[in-house]
Formats: C-alpha cells, structure tokens, sequence
C-alpha cells in the first residue's frame, strides 16, 4: 500500500499533464485576447458622395472607406457611379428647376445604397466645371438660378450636404492628379508622381511635376502639396474652350467664316451631312465673339473625311507662335518640360478605346494611319460598322481623334518617345480617373500632411510574435517541471 503511495508520488506525469492542459488553455486563452483586441473591428465603412456637374453630364459617385481607416492611403475606393439621365446642368440656364430636377433619380439610387444609419453623416458635394464656368461668364443669374435649384434638391436628401459650387481650372486639374496618383499608392510610398490628361467637354487639363519647376515662372500655374510628408510642386494648367465639344465649335466657326453656307469639313466623314443652327453654334462664350456678319439661319455641315486636312483644321484653332516664357504649350501659357508617366482620361480614354488604340506603344505613324482610314470611311458604312454606339459620338470621332493627337503632339509637346509613356485609362483599381476622389479626399481631410505613424509591427507579425513567444513560455515551464520531478523521483529516500 505504502509502496504504491510512494509510486504515485514520485510519477510526475500526472501533474505535467495538468500543467499541459492549464498551458494549452493559457496560450489558446492569450493568443485569443490578443487577436480579438486588436483586430480591425468588422468592416463598417463610411460612405461619401460626389456629384461631377460636367458640361455634357453629371455623374454620382459614392466613395467607401472603412470607418476606422480615416487616415490611410489606398482605402477610399468608388462603390457606386450613377449617371444623371440629359445633359450637363449648364444646358438648363432657361429652365433652371429641370437642372434639380435631372438629379433626383441618382440621388434616390444613392439613398439606397448608403446605409440608413450613415445617411446624416455621409457628406454630399456638388462640383461644376467647365460648363458652368462658361454660363457664369456669360450670364451669371442663369448659373445663380441653375446653383439654387440644384441645391433646393439636394437639400431634401438626408445626407451632410457640403455645398454646390464651380471647381476653378486649377482645382479641377491639381484633383485628377490627387486621384491617379492616390488610387495607384504613389503619393504615401512617396514615389515617383504620374501626370495627370483630363479631355473634358469645354475645358482640358494637364497637371504633373517637373523637376526643373519650381513654380516661379509662372505663379498661376502652380500648386504645392504636403502629402504623407512630401512635399509636391504641381504644375497644372487648365485651357478653356479646348474640352472637345467647344473645341469642335472653334473649328467650325473657323470654317464657317470661309464658307457661311456650307463647309465641307475635312473631319468629318465623306457622305456626312447635317444642317447646324447658327444661335446654337454661337450660344458659347468660346466663340461669339466670332459670329459673323448678317449669317443666315443655319448652315450646311458636310464631310470630306481627309485627316491631313482635317489636323491643318485642327492646328489653326491653336497659337503655337506666341510665348514669353522660356517655354510655352500653346496660345502663349507656360508649361515647363515634360517628365515622367501620365495617365490620359475621361474623353482621351472614350476616344482612343474608340479607335482601338489606348496601346500607347502603338508608333504614332500608325496612330496617324488608323485615324486617317476611320476619317475617310463613309459615313453610311461607318453608322453601319457600329450600330449600338450613339451617332453624334461617331461622327465625331475622327475630328476627336485628330484633335487628341495634335494637343498631345503639337500643343503639349510629347514627341514620338513621351507618347509611350501616356497610359489611356477610364478606372484604377475599380474607381474611376477624375477629379471627384481627390476633391473628396481634400475636402474631408482624408490625405494627411504627414505620414501617419505606424506600429513597430504589422498586425500579422504582431500575432506571430505573441503566438511565438507564449509557446515558448510554455515549452520552457513543462521542461523545468520536467526537471524538478525527474530531479525529486532520483533522490535518495530517507526511510
Ligand atoms: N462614350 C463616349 N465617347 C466619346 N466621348 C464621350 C463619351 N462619353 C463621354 N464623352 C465625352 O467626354 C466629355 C466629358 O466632358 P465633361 O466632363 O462633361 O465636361 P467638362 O469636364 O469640360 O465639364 C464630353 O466631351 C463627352 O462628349
Ligand atoms: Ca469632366
């Protein structure tokens, strides 16, 4: 009886096996904790709405980010875009109401994809461009009506509403470039930036940095950034009158002044024909000051389909002669050498996936030759090649694509070699390239000037390390219980 007392006494199993079990339970209990208290809460997200006022069209963009993530790069990303049905709300200066109106269904939709209980903390904007810009110039109580009627429905909306107002060019240039360059992680990695190409309706933009400018040669043309703790010396310039649609407009007042009746237009295909009014040709600030005398009516627009033609056209809307700078794009503003990527989007990217050719490693002779066979198709064949694409935009399209060729070439100056490095985009990483982002990420404080500090570890490592350290905790507890017992069993007993 005493010996098998004694036995038991001197087994230590039985008390390394509840050691073992206590152990387990300790590091299953400490690893737990330790995840669940740091893991990101469950993703709840915040949401905001941007509205882009264009001058042919609105869009409604809602932007997501996780709600605990403020403060972090690459996390805003676009979940929802819903286009307004008509055209841009500049068109509705006579009937101002319809312009609120127009925004309702999006808004609606935009309701319903925002959860309920972020609705009064979701902010709301409304940015304007260019065709507003021009109505405020033109007249700017038809702009005020067009803004109070807007901003009387998006009122009745739950969400934060931040205001309606008209982004300036340079704001509207120096945005795309927080966008394309936030949305591909270039500004907190502090990388190398990509410049930013916006084709718009009425106005274009350039926007990127120079390493040889330093902003003081042309004041206007700059603005500087803090970002993540690097500082950013932007050039950026924004041309009004030369978004596509008023650009088309310079062109065809341009030829109406050699033929008032009829212009046989080399940008347009042979066998294209269209009676065009002249009040709606001269309705834009872009080129009234050109109507000429005792015109009639409406004149007649034909087709030729002759791209050489057509970019001689093309080039006498624009004034390559005139600069006081040590260099200049065009029409006398200064532009300071080009450098590095740039991402081409928003009518670039409609026209050159048009024509088959956002390929920028594409030679420009060839460029030139896809676009000269597109011109020279007939107008009946070409409405017969592409049925499901909207017939104001095809016949348009060969102007578009000399156009887009010559502002890059002739008026930005990218030569053969700088061309390869314009990458024609519509997304990044499923949002959209465009202003809107980079207003939103400025208006909501969401890019900081400095790099927000970090962990010494990432979450993962952090984790591992715990896990690391707590078994080995235990392995050394079981080893020297181990010890005692083996040390206590092996000793003499006193009887
Ligand atoms: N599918 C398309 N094909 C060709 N052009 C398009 C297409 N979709 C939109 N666009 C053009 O893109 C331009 C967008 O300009 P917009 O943003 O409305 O004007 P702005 O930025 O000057 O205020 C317009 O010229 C419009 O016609
Ligand atoms: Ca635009």
């Amino acid at each position: 009886m005493s010996a098998q007392r004694e036995m038991k006494e001197k087994n230590p199993w039985p008390v390394t096996i509840i050691i073992i079990v206590i152990g387990v339970i300790v590091i299953v209990a400490l690893v737990t904790v330790a995840v669940l208290q740091n893991m990101p809460l469950s993703q709840k997200y915040k949401y905001g709405i941007v509205l882009d006022a264009g001058s042919s069209h609105t869009a409604l963009y809602i932007y997501e980010w996780p709600a605990e993530k403020d403060n972090n790069t690459g996390r805003v990303q676009q979940t929802h875009v819903c286009k307004v049905q008509g055209p841009g709300i500049s068109s509705y200066a006579s009937e101002p109401w319809k312009a609120g109106e127009s925004l309702m269904a999006c808004m609606q939709e935009a309701q319903q994809r925002v959860p309920g209980k972020r609705h009064l903390e979701t902010p709301l904007y409304l940015g304007a461009t260019a065709g507003m810009r021009l109505l405020n110039m033109e007249n700017s109580s038809a702009s005020d009506a067009v803004f109070r009627a807007v901003e009387r429905s998006l009122h009745t909306f739950p969400f934060n509403f931040q205001g309606a107002r008209i982004l300036s060019g340079q704001e509207e240039g120096a945005f795309g470039w927080v966008t394309v360059n936030y949305l591909a992680d270039r500004l907190e990695q502090g990388l190398e930036t990509t410049g930013a190409l916006d084709l718009g309706g009425a106005s274009t933009q350039i926007s990127f940095v120079s390493s040889n400018y330093d902003g003081s040669e042309s004041p206007s043309n700059s603005v500087t950034f803090r970002l993540y703790g690097n500082n950013y010396n932007l050039y950026t310039n924004s041309f009004l009158c030369y978004g596509k649609d008023q650009a088309m407009k310079l062109l065809l007042a341009q030829q109406t002044l050699l033929a008032p009746k009829t212009i046989v237009d080399p940008c347009f295909h042979p066998g294209y024909s269209e009676a065009v009014s002249y009040s709606g040709l001269y309705d834009s600030p872009c080129v009234s000051n050109r109507k000429p005398q005792g015109a009639p009516e409406a004149f007649n627009h034909t087709g030729s389909g002759n791209f050489l033609q057509c970019q001689d056209v093309v080039k006498s809307i624009f004034n390559f002669t005139y600069c006081k700078y040590s260099h200049c794009s065009f029409n006398g503003v200064f532009q300071p050498l080009l450098q590095g990527h740039f991402g081409a989007f928003s009518a670039y990217y409609f026209v050159m996936d048009f024509l088959n050719l956002t390929d920028t490693s594409i030679p420009l002779t060839k460029v030139k030759e896809v676009i000269s066979s597109y011109c020279a198709t007939p107008w009946d064949e070409v409405k017969r090649q592409h049925p499901g694409v909207k017939v104001k935009y095809l016949a348009e399209y060969c102007f578009a694509g000399a156009y887009i060729l010559t502002l890059l070439t002739e008026g930005y100056n990218f030569t053969s070699d700088s061309y390869t490095q314009i990458e024609f985009i519509k997304k990044i990483k499923g949002s959209d390239a465009g202003w809107t982002l980079g207003y939103m990420l400025n208006l909501t404080n969401m890019i900081p000037a400095e790099a927000p500090d970090s962990p010494p570890l990432p979450y993962a490592g952090y984790v591992s390390f715990v896990t690391v350290m707590a078994v080995l905790l235990f392995v050394l507890v079981i080893v020297s219980t181990r010890r005692f017992w083996l040390r206590c069993s092996k000793r003499p007993q006193i009887v």
